[in-house]
């Protein structure tokens, strides 16, 4: 894992060209000398864990943004997730995002501009290795499913902008986590009703309807385009 507080490309030196080390370790075809070393990587996989722990510990109340790294910037959508960046940096709390373009950049700039901890949790993928411009502190991650349970961890609730797999991806493991218990008292904001309808619709009249889901299941959710509505969620979930 990488480190860096302010801006700047992060190193990629000592790593096979278009692959990743959470590549490696999840493709079963690739050669033997990686299956052969897949023991050694659990002290990689630990310390990753760790120095994520020991550098996230000391973050205050903070709110995880996420959405789409294609987000162009000139896009309503990046406006608007520079709006919650900012808007809850004016809240007192630190921004977390997966430090990547689009939706994630406009979220730590308003951060940023606005005074807030910016923070990037950025992942190390085969085409894309900067943390964005915005970021007063980062991390780059090389296993996904440790940089989710970063996520989890250090964050109070969840704003989603609009998105595509990655955000899903994000979006449905924290619901499954608060169906399960597993994260109690945490608030999920879909911002963009226009985006989410569709996916609410269909979780409703098909999920739910053919009881593959709680009746209330859906409850954990809020869809607005309301910044101020929000944050005042998370306000609210923070001073209870
Ligand atoms: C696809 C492009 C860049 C990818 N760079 C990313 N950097 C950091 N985090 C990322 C990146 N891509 C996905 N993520 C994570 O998933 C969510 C966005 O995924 P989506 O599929 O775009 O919705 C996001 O919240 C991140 O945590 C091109 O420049």
């Amino acid at each position: 894992m990488t480190r860096r507080s302010g801006a700047g490309p992060r190193p990629t030196q000592g790593r096979p060209a278009g692959s990743t080390p959470d590549q490696r370790l999840l493709d079963s075809r690739g050669e033997s000398d990686w299956v052969h070393t897949d023991p050694w990587r659990v002290l990689k996989i630990q310390a990753e864990f760790v120095e994520g722990f020991n550098d996230l510990a000391e973050v205050g109340p903070a709110i995880a943004v996420f959405g789409s790294a294609r987000t162009p910037p000139d896009h309503p959508m990046y406006a608007l997730s520079e709006k919650v960046g900012s808007a809850l940096a004016d809240a007192g709390f630190a921004v977390i995002t997966g430090g990547g373009p689009g939706a994630m950049e406009a979220a730590n700039k308003g951060a940023r501009d606005a005074g807030g901890q910016s923070i990037g949790l950025g992942i190390e993928l085969p085409f894309e290795d900067q943390l964005n411009d915005y970021v007063t502190f980062g991390l780059n991650f090389r296993y996904f499913f440790v940089r989710k349970t970063m996520f989890v961890k250090y964050s109070q609730g969840y704003i989603v902008m609009p998105g595509g797999l990655g955000t899903l991806d994000e979006l449905f493991e924290a619901m499954t986590l608060v169906q399960t218990q597993k994260i109690t008292q945490f608030p999920i904001v879909l911002m963009g009703v226009e985006h989410w309808s569709g996916l609410i619709d269909w979780l409703r009249d098909s999920v739910v309807a053919d009881r593959r889901m709680g009746d209330t299941d859906l409850d954990m959710l809020t869809l607005t385009d309301d910044v101020e509505e929000a944050v005042a969620l998370m306000v609210k979930a923070r001073d209870q």
